[in-house]
């Protein structure tokens, strides 16, 4: 395994120099409520950078944290830990006319330019504010530059005294690129960009953001949660799940033979254009843990397909072991939901109240299989801590009995391939089988 890349097979758009770099970012959103909870962990510990030129994808599920990634490295949301270095100056403790300059420098596109352009204001007036905010040249100036600007992103100078509301959905984003390029900015996120649009002009904003990347050398941070718009655009791609960054390298090699089990789902999960292609989709099981609570080790240990077993259950049946993984999903989420309306009934009248729920929960789920009895005693002594209302202890129990380095260790980012490419999972260690390599043997 390695961590370097070899400077022959770089893309085009790299140049070799850093632009930002994160180390460890933390963005919590505490509630500030009465009760204190946990916050919510949106971004925990990602460190990855951009070279000058480049365009980086980010994509993952809804909530995953790409929001809030994008708004912290903008200095919209405040780092909770670690740092955003742009051009080597860290942004998130500047202040005053520092602060002012970084805002000069770094853009952001919004998904949605219906709610982003402001209704009452020409589409002139919308271009120009940044640089009436920024005191830019002399009014007249502004005016022409903003001129130029509709003309970069193909409108007309005649549209400057028209209002948002005249326009198409690709005319309004061509509105908001046109006020981010206005101070002319080196890096610009670009958050969900053409998720709104109609996929004939979803093509032709696209290539309006590469052209203009050629022309001005921008950089760009591209969100997205659809997977053909990144492989068209990005030269390097990063995968969030849960706050974490699970793989990050060159688009082309990421989308042809994907390193972590969290992007083999995903990918696993995109149409096939050719339907006569075989690809096995791999569907999850549960949901995603909720980010105040987020598993111990792995981020992606609660559903992982592949993920490692403790060495005496090794051999156990696939099917049972599923059963199991289930079983430990079906606590989790009993932990986390809100007690019924007539569970909160029973409790009031002082009756047991998931008495009856485990006992049919454990024959339904592993009823037909023909399970060991060591592995049923467990199940049932996890049962009755949950029987107990204590679905923590249940759970600790079950993770400690059934669980591996996965449930207990959090990965870390260890060398793909040759081309700097990076993955979150333990089985990178030489001590284990390759991820890709187990899931053949469960789809054959
Ligand atoms: N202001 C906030 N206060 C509390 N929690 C928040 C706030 N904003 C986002 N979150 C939570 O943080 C997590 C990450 O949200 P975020 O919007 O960054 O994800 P996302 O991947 O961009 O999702 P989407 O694609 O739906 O926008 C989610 O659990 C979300 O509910």
């Amino acid at each position: 395994m390695s961590t370097t890349s070899t400077e022959e097979e770089k893309t085009s758009h790299e140049s070799g120099e850093t632009l930002l770099e994160v180390n460890d970012l933390k963005t919590y959103y505490e509630d500030g409520g009465l009760l204190s909870s946990n916050p919510v962990k949106a971004v925990d510990g990602v460190s990855f950078s951009i070279e000058r030129g480049e365009t980086l994808g980010l994509v993952g599920e809804s909530g995953c944290g790409k929001s809030t990634l994008g708004r912290t490295l903008m200095r919209l949301e405040e780092a909770t830990a670690g740092e955003v270095k742009l051009d080597g100056t860290d942004i998130t403790t500047l202040s005053g006319a520092d602060l002012k300059q970084f805002r000069n420098d770094v853009q952001m596109v919004f998904q949605d330019p219906d709610s982003s352009l402001n209704e009452r204001m020409t589409v002139g007036e919308i271009i120009r504010e940044p640089l009436d905010v920024h005191d830019w040249k002399t009014p007249k100036e502004r005016r022409q530059r903003v001129r130029e600007l509709l003309e970069t992103v193909g409108l007309q100078e005649e549209h400057y005294y028209r209002y948002p509301h005249q326009f198409s959905g690709g005319q309004r984003q061509r509105i908001g690129i046109a006020r981010a390029l206005a101070l002319e900015p080196e890096f610009i996120i670009l958050d969900e960009p053409v998720s709104a649009l109609d996929v004939s002009v979803q093509a032709k904003i696209l290539n309006l953001l590469e052209d203009l990347q050629n022309e001005f050398g921008l950089t760009y941070l591209f969100i997205a949660h659809d997977l053909a718009v990144v492989k068209h655009i990005c030269d390097r791609v990063a995968v969030m799940y849960l706050g974490n960054i699970m793989e990050i390298g060159p688009a082309d090699e990421m989308f042809e033979s994907p390193a972590n089990p969290y992007t083999h789902a995903l990918l696993s999960s995109i149409p096939e254009p050719n339907p006569t292609a075989e690809r096995d989709r791999i569907t999850l099981r549960g949901t995603p843990p909720s980010p105040r609570d987020p598993p111990a080790g792995c981020p992606f240990s609660t559903r992982c397909p592949v993920k490692i077993r403790p060495e005496q259950y090794r051999t156990l049946d696939d099917d049972l072991w599923e059963r199991i993984e289930v079983f430990r999903e079906v606590l989790r989420e009993r932990s986390r939901a809100e007690p019924s309306l007539s569970d909160r009934v029973r409790d009031l009248l002082g009756r047991e109240t998931h008495q009856a729920g485990m006992d049919e929960t454990l024959t339904e789920l592993f009823g037909g299989l023909d399970v060991p009895a060591d592995v049923m005693d467990h199940l049932r002594e996890a049962a009755d801590y949950a029987e107990n209302d204590d679905e923590d202890a249940a759970r600790t129990y079950l993770r400690e009995e059934f669980g591996s380095i996965c449930d207990r260790e959090r990965p870390d980012q260890l060398g793909v391939g040759d081309r700097g490419r990076l993955s979150l999972c333990h089985r990178h260690d030489e001590e284990y089988e390759e991820p890709a390599t187990v899931f053949e043997t469960l789809v054959q």
